[in-house]
């Protein structure tokens, strides 16, 4: 059980718990409502970042870690709770892993208003660009990053590979679900029941990590 779950006690490191409360340090609430199904047979309190009024912070690193590590750290010193950030993005083989990190901001126009419909427009354009000997493969990344107020953080990263496809189909998940295909399956991820994203996902991959380690 995660209400339980602590950090591994080994060469005299503290043992320490991550809940009851944990600040999860999204402001995607696609991804707030999936971090709270996947966190929920673990009876962990969630607090999202927007009740508590945290800030976005800019996300300035080169990896998803990077950035995960950077949003899960500012929610901790900010909050004195234990906080848990998801950096996440689609990186198609076509484009050499674009969009990859930049993932949000490629369906941002120049006040930050999110587009998505226009952002998997893109992604086919330049697959299309790219010739059909590049292929479709892609597949999503997902690192998630707890961090404890007195400084201490842990990392894992997840993935999920598939295919895209268009136009896109499906009116659930979020962001570019409704143009991917996960490999064994012929609906998207926009298409398909949220449990059953929830068993192959890139985020359940890096959730199944993080119990593993910390549960
Ligand atoms: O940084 P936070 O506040 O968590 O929210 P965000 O939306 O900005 O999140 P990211 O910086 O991690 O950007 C990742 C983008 O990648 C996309 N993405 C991540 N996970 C996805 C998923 O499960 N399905 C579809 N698109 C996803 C989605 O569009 C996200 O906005
Ligand atoms: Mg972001």
């Amino acid at each position: 059980m995660l209400r339980h779950l602590c950090r591994a006690a080994q060469g005299g490191r503290q043992v320490k718990a991550i809940g009851p409360k944990l600040v999860i340090a999204t402001h995607n609430a696609g991804k707030l409502r999936e971090i709270r199904e996947l966190l929920s047979p673990h009876g962990i309190e969630c607090v999202g970042a927007a009740e508590l009024d945290l800030p976005e912070p800019e996300e300035t690193g080169n990896t998803f870690i990077d950035n995960a590590e950077l949003k899960a750290r500012e929610a901790a010193d900010l909050s004195g709770l234990p906080a848990l950030a998801d950096d996440s993005g689609l990186s198609v083989d076509a484009l050499h892993g674009m969009p990859g990190i930049f993932s949000a901001r490629w369906a941002e126009d120049a006040d930050g208003n999110r587009d998505f419909r226009r952002a998997m427009e893109r992604v086919w354009h330049e697959v299309e660009a790219a010739g059909e000997e590049a292929g479709h493969d892609a597949h999503f990344v997902c690192a998630l990053s707890v961090a404890w107020p007195d400084g201490s953080i842990e990392s894992f990263e997840g993935k999920v590979h598939g295919t895209l496809v268009w136009p896109p189909r499906g009116e659930r998940g979020f962001g570019y679900d409704p143009m991917f295909v996960a490999n064994g399956m012929d609906q998207t991820f926009a298409e398909i029941d949220p449990d059953q994203k929830h068993a192959i996902s890139h985020r359940a991959d890096a959730f199944k990590k993080l119990v593993a380690a910390l549960g």
